[in-house]
């Protein structure tokens, strides 16, 4: 097993560097060479003999302040319920994310996949408690402004403003003042660019008593909005959600893209990507109500369901199998859930969601794939500690000046505004 991950480890770019995953799922950094998933031998990675960890010649693996890693261990989350009982969101998860890479999170809806992006960012609720260590490049510390990023999962936009408006503006509020005007406008619309956004950039975003852009078009303003810093670390809660499948595949691909050309660590939470965006991921958490089903490449996930006798059937989407498989939501009508398990679990025919949520987080936890997690943690660990670089933020004063001028524009287009000062046939008038 660890020649396996020795196999696919390069170097992207100058940076010391090096990944524990490969930059894409069926070929490597140079684009060369598929690295051939269906020769991973189960028997290694099940073999317990190889629990010990890889040493790591002296300087050879380092952490770079540019870029940043993160390792979770043992990491727990519990919340306070409406009855005052404590109960436990996510329960015990090791993982890591590492400068260049994507990592899905996924699981049934309520698993606990924000909640673990929320502790990942430190931005927890203030009524749940965590335990666990989080570690970024090695160190226990917080993120420094301008590092990282969130995309939440609610849009959250100024409605009267156009795209590019809504996109120069929050550029002129994140980029340093080192960034003349135009250098941040041509930020701004080459990730308008990005995202496909280019048709809409001057249509006003919209909302509730206007119509404007569509749903997945917000969700691609609001990514757009995050990613024009190039953080170096990006989390996206359903960066996919109101997108078509053509739109989801585009709007990953240009993601990982940018992680791979700017070494951005990417965590994400997905919901049921097809097939294409399942496999342009490098690495899956999968989850079930708190608990790891899965931590590794999307590609050795279908492996690993299969060599506990859930074979996704041919032709399937992997994410859809794994979903349908551990979603105990509708598990009410034990009659059904025994039907549709007989047509999904040869080996097992009489198994149901429990049970097989059981099987799968059991044997995880004693698999080569577990060990392995546990093994990359580690070297991200002895790579040293070290601090994050500080991303320069612009001037107060700067900001100020922007915020009031977007807030002037804002007024200006608000027909609401208009209406109600009773003037909105002078509003009709200017905006002609
Ligand atoms: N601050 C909180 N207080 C109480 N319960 C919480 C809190 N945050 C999350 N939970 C509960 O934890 C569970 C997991 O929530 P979370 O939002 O992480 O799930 P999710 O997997 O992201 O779901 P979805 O895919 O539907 O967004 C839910 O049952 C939720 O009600």
């Amino acid at each position: 097993m660890a020649s396996q991950s020795t196999a696919t480890e390069s170097t992207p770019g100058a940076s010391p560097w090096r990944p524990l995953w490969p930059a894409d799922n069926t070929r490597n950094d140079a684009g060369t060479e598929p690295i051939i998933q269906s020769n991973i031998s189960l028997a290694s990675l099940f073999d317990l003999s190889s629990r010990r960890t890889t040493a790591i010649p002296n300087g050879a693996l380092q952490n770079d302040s540019s870029t940043i890693s993160v390792t979770w261990q043992d990491l727990w989350v519990s919340a306070v319920d409406n009855k005052r009982k404590r109960k436990s969101i996510i329960c015990g998860l090791n993982g890591f994310a590492q400068p260049g890479r994507v990592l899905a999170i996924m699981g049934p809806s309520g698993c606990g996949k924000s909640t673990l992006l929320d502790a990942l960012a430190g931005r927890l609720a203030s009524n749940v408690k965590q335990t666990g260590k989080i570690l970024i490049n090695g160190l226990e510390q917080k993120l420094a402004f301008g590092t990282s990023a969130y995309v939440t999962q609610d849009d959250v936009l100024i409605t009267t403003l156009t795209v590019k408006e809504a996109v120069c503006y929050s550029a002129q509020l994140q980029l340093p003042d080192t960034m003349s005007w135009s250098e941040k406008k041509e930020r701004a619309l080459d990730t308008i660019r990005e995202m496909g956004l280019e048709g809409v950039m001057d249509t006003r975003i919209g909302g509730w008593s206007s119509k404007g852009i569509s749903g997945g078009q917000k969700r691609r303003v609001s990514i757009c909005t995050e990613i024009l810093t190039r953080p170096k670390l990006l989390f996206l809660d359903e960066p996919t959600s109101g997108l078509d499948s053509a739109a989801a595949y585009h709007v990953m691909s240009r993601i990982i893209s940018l992680a791979k050309r700017e070494g951005m660590t990417v965590v994400g939470a997905i919901h049921q990507p097809s097939s294409e965006v399942f496999h342009l991921f490098h690495g899956l958490c999968l989850l079930a109500y708190g608990k790891t089903v899965f931590f590794g490449q999307p590609n050795e996930a279908i492996l690993f369901f299969a060599s506990n006798g859930f074979v996704c059937p041919h032709m399937s989407n992997p994410s859809d199998y794994f979903l349908r498989i551990i979603n105990k939501d509708f598990d009410k009508d034990e009659g059904e859930q025994h039907q549709q398990h007989k047509y999904d679990i040869e080996a097992q025919p009489t198994t149901n969601t429990t049970q097989a949520i059981e099987i799968l987080t059991t044997s995880f936890e004693l698999s080569g794939y577990s060990i392995r997690v546990s093994e990359n943690i580690e070297k991200l660990r002895f790579m040293g500690g070290v601090s994050v670089k500080k991303f320069d933020q612009p001037s107060f004063l700067n900001q100020c000046f922007v915020l009031t001028k977007r807030s002037f524009v804002n007024n200006l287009t608000c027909p609401e505004i208009w209406a109600t000062t009773g003037c909105a046939s002078l509003y009709t008038l200017l905006l002609e």
